[in-house]
């Protein structure tokens, strides 16, 4: 059963959830699009313990199953506690003792089980994994966990060494889609571990054929890399403020700042002004310091008189400027609309007042309440604005990605019947 043939790869679908219908549900779509074996996540089996991996076997009575355990002590008992619930192969962590490998290694032989080890932290995989093949381990997994692909980590460098130095079948495991899967393939993983872009997809069986598809013909796919920024970008255009918010543990959103005209997305990274109230001149000066892609983020404080209106909007739209965030008041709205120029402020009134010099432009401000520093990502849509440190923006932007994808299942969840308290199991997760 779960055995490798060379020629063919196989997807082992993690099915990183919390509760067992669900997991069985997405476990029937993933192998109806091409998935091979079924993993019961580290987190389904912490939420739901070892009765779901009783549960998987007796609903798939055919199927490889792989108990993600991590295990990092207790090697035999934990070992013993996963094959007699049913699971095929079992994981230990890579960076666990030898004494708990091996201990790992002689239980799943009593039970007839085998044993996967997961490099997931190891300090230096590539020697590690020689090592635990000569512990006996039957298999190896480069793995980045997800809270590292959020600050950028991938697996495929470091596989691409493994394979070249062990024996055994190699598996991948960490953020696959579709492309990097047959590019981990071409380059000889014989297992690939997808979790989010299945199991959190609102189409989990086109998701499996797709990447069924790419692995199956991997040489017809093209990987393209992004610049960081361009990758930021791109990650968070597919995102919605509330996703981003939802990603920050409820901060970063802006207080009292509205968008001036509906159905406007807005990204950038910020240059910021300090203004006085009724002293318009280093807002519009901080045009001239912008680059194309830059939010222009002015704290004014005066909900009567606008240091913004429409000729420095247009001269904003001539700069590639992406947009402008007022904490204030902005004017000329009904040509702000027409120049389309994404605008976002506390109100709009007549009054503009005079051009004085006072502020400044580029340093640390608060804007909506948030602090907010030159370069920082700043985001807006129909929700409001949120502001991302430009430290930590690759990582909330993939977060915020993550929150969308769990989103978007429950959203098709919905859609065939349920209701939300049903799908979040509200009773369930109230706080105790
Ligand atoms: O093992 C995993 C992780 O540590 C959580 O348990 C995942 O199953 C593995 O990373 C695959 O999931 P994705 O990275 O979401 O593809």
């Amino acid at each position: 059963m779960s055995k490798v043939d060379p020629n063919k790869p196989i997807i082992q679908v993690a099915l990183d959830l919390l509760e067992t219908d669900r997991a069985i549900q997405i476990a029937k779509e993933s192998l109806e699009g091409g998935a091979d074996w079924l993993e019961v996540g580290t987190p389904l089996i912490k939420s739901e313990g070892m009765d779901v991996i009783r549960k998987l076997r007796e609903t798939f009575p055919e199927n490889t199953i792989i108990a993600d355990m991590k295990i990092a002590d207790t090697g035999a008992m934990e070992v013993e506690m996963g094959a007699k619930a049913g699971a095929d192969i079992i994981v230990v962590l890579a960076s666990a003792d030898d004494s708990t490998i091996l201990e790992s290694v002689r239980a799943a032989r009593k039970y007839g089980a085998k044993i996967m080890a997961d490099l997931i932290s190891s300090k230096d995989p590539v020697s590690r994994s020689m090592e635990v093949e000569k512990l006996g381990v039957d298999y190896i997994n480069v793995h980045s966990g997800i809270d590292q692909q959020m600050e950028g980590q991938d697996s495929l460098s470091i596989m691409k060494e493994v394979v070249k130095k062990v024996n055994i079948p190699v598996a991948i495991a960490g953020g696959l889609d579709a492309d990097s899967c047959a590019e981990a393939v071409s380059a000889g993983a014989n297992i690939v571990v997808v979790g989010g872009n299945i199991v959190r997809s609102s189409n989990v069986i086109a998701s499996a054929k797709a990447i069924r598809g790419s692995i199956d013909s991997p040489t017809t796919v093209k990987v393209t890399r992004l610049s960081h920024d361009d990758e930021i970008r791109a990650i968070l255009e597919s995102v919605s403020t509330s996703n981003i918010s939802d990603a920050m543990h409820r901060k970063g959103a802006m207080q009292d700042i509205f968008p001036m005209m509906e159905g406007k997305k807005m990204i950038g990274t910020a240059v910021t002004v300090q203004t006085f109230k009724g002293d318009w001149a280093k807002a519009v000066e901080a045009i001239d310091e912008a680059k194309e892609g830059d939010v222009i983020v002015i704290y004014n404080g005066s909900r009567h008189i606008a240091p913004w209106g429409g000729l420095a909007t247009l001269s904003c739209l001539n700069k590639g400027v992406a947009g402008v965030v007022v904490d204030g008041a902005v004017r000329d709205i009904d040509e702000i609309r027409k120049i389309g120029l994404p605008v976002f402020a506390t109100c709009h009134v007549p009054n503009a007042g005079e051009p004085k010099g006072f502020g400044e432009i580029n340093s640390e401000i608060v804007c909506g309440n948030q602090t907010v520093n030159p370069g920082d990502y700043i985001v807006g849509d129909d929700n409001g604005v949120v502001v991302i440190p430009k430290e930590r923006a690759y990582e909330i932007a993939r977060r915020a990605k993550e929150v969308e994808k769990t989103e978007q299942r429950l959203f098709e969840e919905i859609r065939r019947g349920a209701t939300l308290s049903e799908v979040m199991k509200l009773k369930k997760w109230e706080k105790h």
